[in-house]
């Protein structure tokens, strides 16, 4: 069953994107014609074989890239028409990212790795409010070192999340971890999906973890070609894999 209406429209809204990379007289067409949207509240499991097109959309939707041709829309915005500028303060300001490898600062604790962007960002939760909500309350004075991977990945989703973004980009955030570390993880990323009702592409290899989502979306070879809503939705900790 759907867990959320999907009553507003739609947070991301991509439109013909492709994205052609030239490598000298190389062109490697990573998406040919994607169409895809990202509702209020949703979580959509992006799932595809390496090489897909996964992260490149991913990158897209998040503005860390731009599309060769298409359009792409956060609610009335058409991020193909902004600046750099204006993407710069778009990313800041709406999106939180997550990626496989966690990139912490070593030498700062949890919360100070946290308070990096609690102390930029214009209505921030606390650190330790985000580190909660990452389901990690108890180690906030660790350095990463002294914190297991998937431990370490949820003071990077407490990063992502400290600045309430709207929407949360993760490309294979459980990609390093085992599976019970890496339901820790889609636990916390479900309890902020249900929580703030933050929007959440979840980019993963694993087809087991498609189980979690409101949405499934596969690609392959730079195409969609599954994009269906998951009518058995299940918590995390009934994943296995
Ligand atoms: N910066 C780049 N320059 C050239 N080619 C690139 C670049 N980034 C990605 N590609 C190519 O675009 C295609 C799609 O890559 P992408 O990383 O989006 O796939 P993916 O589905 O995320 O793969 P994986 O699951 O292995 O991360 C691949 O053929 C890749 O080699």
């Amino acid at each position: 069953m759907r867990s959320k209406p999907d009553s507003s429209g739609p947070v991301f809204r991509a439109e013909g994107v492709t994205k052609v990379y030239r490598t000298g007289a190389v062109a490697v067409h990573a998406l040919r014609g994607v169409d895809m949207t990202l509702s209020e509240g949703e979580m959509v499991v992006l799932l595809g074989a390496s090489g897909s097109g996964k992260s490149t959309l991913m990158n897209i939707l998040g503005a860390l890239d731009t599309p060769t041709e298409g359009r792409v829309f956060f609610r009335d915005r058409d991020l193909t028409r902004a600046s750099d500028r204006q993407l710069t303060a778009f990313r800041r300001d709406h999106v939180g990212f997550v990626f496989q490898f966690y990139n912490l600062v070593p030498s700062l604790t949890a919360r100070e790795n946290v308070a990096l962007v609690t102390e930029i960002a214009r209505n921030p939760m606390t650190p330790e409010e985000a580190l909660e909500r990452a389901g990690l309350p108890n180690r906030m004075d660790h350095f990463p070192a002294e914190l297991s991977g998937g431990e370490q990945q949820r003071v990077a989703i407490a990063r992502a999340i400290a600045k309430r973004p709207e929407v949360l980009l993760c490309d294979e955030p459980t990609g390093a971890l085992d599976s019970k570390t890496g339901v820790q993880v889609l636990e916390a990323l479900a309890q902020v999906n249900a929580d703030m009702g933050t929007a959440t592409v979840l980019i993963t290899h694993n087809a087991d973890i498609q189980r979690i989502a409101d949405r499934v979306v596969v690609l392959a070879d730079g195409r969609v070609i599954r994009d269906e809503v998951n009518t058995e939705k299940i918590a995390p900790a009934q994943v296995s894999w």
